[in-house]
């Protein structure tokens, strides 16, 4: 799958967003090895530390079905330049996608980079430094 019919999944993804909160919808489209894509948005909650980025709500979806090699996600919003995923996501990135998965941040306009796991979270706590 190319970069541009995954950006089109993420895009459909955040049409799924349920944001009554930020009113700021995210979408991302996660592609496994297999080439199976694996959508998420964002979803909010009145209790507000209950929101679940659309990154996260993908990546989850697809480790939930037993998934855990993955080729490339897109991810997209109404941002000004390409969207920056959290603090909490490039943590969870770090740990259940590659390294060196293509990491494809968008916006509405078509501005876009491409970054990879590491490179988003430099220095990530990592299963590793769990061992004694
Ligand atoms: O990369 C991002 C950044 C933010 N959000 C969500 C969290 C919250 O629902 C809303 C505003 O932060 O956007 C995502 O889903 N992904
Ligand atoms: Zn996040």
């Amino acid at each position: 799958m190319d970069r541009e019919t995954l950006i089109q999944e993420a895009k459909k993804a955040r049409e799924k967003a349920y944001v009554p909160y930020s009113k700021f919808a995210v979408g991302a489209a996660l592609l496994d090895d297999a080439g199976t894509v694996y959508h998420g948005c964002n979803i909010e909650n009145a209790a507000y530390t209950m929101c679940n980025c659309a990154e996260r709500t993908a990546i989850f979806k697809a480790v939930s079905e037993g998934v855990r090699k993955f080729k490339a996600m897109a991810v997209i919003a109404d941002t000004d330049g390409p969207v920056s995923p959290c603090g909490a996501c490039r943590q969870v990135i770090s740990e259940l996608l590659q390294q060196d998965t293509e990491i494809i941040l968008t916006n509405l306009k078509g501005n876009y980079m491409e970054t990879t796991a590491e490179k988003l979270l430099p220095g990530a706590f990592s299963p590793e430094d769990l061992h004694e």
